[in-house]
């Protein structure tokens, strides 16, 4: 464990779980978590799992070394107004897609901390299983220290990578953030797959994710390009020419880049739509 600090999680849901399950008993034990979340039934399972919760803002978000906004975007603003009369020394960390470590810091500028130390980045849903992979930035003026910590919370989670231009962010978000969801399309995809050429169900499921993982695990132990591990699949006049001819007559490829260029360009129009 680093260091038993406390942290605070504004916003209780999907993402704060999947940070809060690794963090726990690695970054801090559960009884330094505060999750502050309106709505009861979250708070509730908070509770039950050791953390100290909270409807709104108060005195305790003042006691944690670190604050994690894990609410929608549309909602950061006037999230972020409530909690400025807590804020002293916190480091400020945000995940909301789109939202500008500018905005968020203006939002919770006060005379205690006129221009607060604000860490931004993209953490993805594999964090549920320590498995993350998260892209940070940060405000300039914000310490190597401060730059740490907030590294040191995401790697808790998985692994990490540093963007020098907080607009790549934007980009981090359409990889890695909103990823999982293609790998997930992919994977229903093979499944129908292997429905349609005989397999059952649960075959299909098996043989879907082990290949997925396996795939995934060579291309990453492996040093050549995954375009070399393909070509090695592809025998002439073979099988998967007649597949991977099918998916480039379907513009595959393009499909996905066009698919990432659409997340990344959500992602600032999200940054001026709720950054304002
Ligand atoms: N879901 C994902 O894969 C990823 C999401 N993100 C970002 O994480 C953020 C949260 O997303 P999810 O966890 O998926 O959403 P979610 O809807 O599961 O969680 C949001 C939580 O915020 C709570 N909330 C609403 N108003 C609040 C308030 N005034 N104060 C405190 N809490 C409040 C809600 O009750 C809910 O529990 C978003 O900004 C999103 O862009 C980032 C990376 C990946
Ligand atoms: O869909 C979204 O906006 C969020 C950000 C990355 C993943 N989910």
């Amino acid at each position: 464990m680093t260091q038993a600090l406390s942290i605070a999680f504004i916003g209780g849901g999907n993402m704060a779980a999947a940070l809060i399950s690794g963090l726990a008993g690695k970054f801090c034990p559960m009884e330094n978590v505060h999750v502050v979340d309106p709505n009861e039934s979250t708070r509730q399972a908070w509770a039950a799992r050791g953390a100290t919760v909270a409807a709104a803002p108060d005195e305790v978000l003042s006691r944690c070394a670190i604050w994690v906004y894990a609410v929608k975007p549309q909602v950061m603003k006037e999230v972020a107004a409530a909690g400025r009369p807590w804020l002293k020394d916190s480091l400020v960390i945000s995940i909301a897609a789109g939202i500008r470590a500018a905005d968020l810091a203006r939002w919770l500028g006060s005379d205690a901390q006129p221009w607060p130390r604000v860490v931004r980045c993209m953490p993805n849903t594999p964090a549920l299983i320590g498995q993350g992979a998260t892209g940070l930035a940060a405000l300039d003026g914000v310490s190597e220290a401060d730059r740490a910590l907030a590294q040191a919370v995401l790697e808790a989670v998985g692994s990490t990578v540093w963007v020098s231009r907080e607009a790549d962010l934007d980009g981090v978000t359409a990889l890695s953030g909103s990823g999982p969801a293609y790998v997930f399309l992919f994977i229903e995809a093979l499944i129908e797959g292997g429905k349609a050429v005989g397999l059952d169900d649960e075959q299909s499921r098996a043989l879907a994710l082990a290949t997925l993982s396996g795939a995934a695990s060579l291309a990453a132990a492996s040093s050549e390009p995954p375009s070399v591990l393909r070509e090695r699949v592809t025998s002439k006049g073979g099988t998967t020419a007649a597949a991977l001819d099918v998916l480039a007559q379907a513009n595959f490829r393009q499909a996905v880049v066009r698919a990432m260029q659409a997340a990344a360009h959500r992602a600032q129009e999200m940054g001026d739509e709720f950054g304002r």
